[in-house]
């Protein structure tokens, strides 16, 4: 019997930066025994095991769940193969752009079972247990399936789901790089505290807690970012003058968009 307590059990194809990130969260809450595949070494806490490729699999161990972070690039023949030697369990792929049509290619398609595939993209704020997932679930996914997806998923952060598996593509642009953007933020505030004249230990500080206690203000709030914006804005003071700047339309609103275009079409181009 299963402890209800403990998150669905895992094979974890690729331990790397996402794959970490999800780990350690899952690790925190409570996993049943799970393996993780890797070629890089892994520190494991017991039971969960550390294997460097599918001949290693244990014999004894069929996972609720397989986890595919792998980069898409490189996923088709460890797909392929892990699908052939655990046929009818789930995957959930955290794989940019890799469409369920050419993740079932890789898979089930030797086993006679239809491919039962969810799509997740996180990011790595789950590390800390504040990641943000948008999942999508493929047409043979039971809900038991999407179930223990989600409360893996939802183990590490908020989690949402979509309709139509495009928006996948959306969804990587605007939260699973989201966190990215964020940080060049932060390395140009300190840059720009910095050449202003500030000791680069105090314009470090200064962005990184700005960022983090801005990132509590709207996680708590139900304000619009925009009515945050505007109580920080005294008309003709400090921000109106740094905004006016940003917020020209060749500026913030234009980079923006084109940004989030870019990201939307690479993830676009990964599918094929
Ligand atoms: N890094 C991020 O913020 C996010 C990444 N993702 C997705 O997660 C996936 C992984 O990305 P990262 O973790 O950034 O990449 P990564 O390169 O840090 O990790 C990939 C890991 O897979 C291992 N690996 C690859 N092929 C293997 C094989 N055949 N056998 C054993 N181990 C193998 C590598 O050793 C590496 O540790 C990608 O598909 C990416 O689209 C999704 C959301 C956010
Ligand atoms: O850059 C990438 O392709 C992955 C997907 C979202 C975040 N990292």
């Amino acid at each position: 019997m299963h402890d209800t307590r403990l998150l669905p059990s895992v094979l974890l194809a690729g331990c790397g930066k996402m794959g970490t990130a999800m780990l350690e969260g899952w690790l925190s809450q409570g996993l049943r025994p799970s393996v993780i595949l890797d070629r890089h070494d892994q520190t494991l806490p017991h039971p969960h095991r550390h294997i460097r490729q599918t001949e290693e699999l244990p014999a004894d161990f069929i996972p609720d769940v397989i986890v595919m972070a792998v980069k898409p690039q490189t996923s088709d023949s460890l797909l392929h193969q892990l699908t052939r030697h655990f046929a009818g369990v789930p995957v959930l792929s955290l794989m940019a752009g890799r469409t369920l049509e050419s993740l079932s290619q890789h898979s089930f398609a030797h086993t006679g079972h239809p491919p039962a595939i969810i799509r997740a993209m996180p990011n790595t704020p789950c590390a800390l247990g504040v990641g943000m997932t948008g999942l999508y679930a493929g047409p043979h996914v039971t809900e038991q399936q999407k179930h223990d997806c989600e409360k893996l998923a939802g183990a590490v952060g908020k989690t949402i789901w979509v309709e139509q598996e495009s928006q996948m593509d959306i969804v990587t642009a605007v939260s699973g790089s989201g966190p990215a953007y964020v940080f060049l933020l932060a390395e140009l505030l300190e840059k720009a505290g910095i050449d202003q004249g500030l000791p680069p230990h105090t314009a470090r500080e200064l962005a990184r807690q700005t960022i983090y206690g801005a990132g509590c203000l709207l996680s708590h709030s139900t304000l619009d970012a925009a009515e945050l914006r505007t109580r920080v804005t005294s008309p003709g003071g400090t921000t109106a003058a740094a905004l006016n700047v940003f917020m020209a339309p060749d500026a913030w609103p234009d980079t923006v968009t084109k940004a989030i275009q870019a990201a939307v079409s690479r993830s676009e181009k990964l599918a094929s």
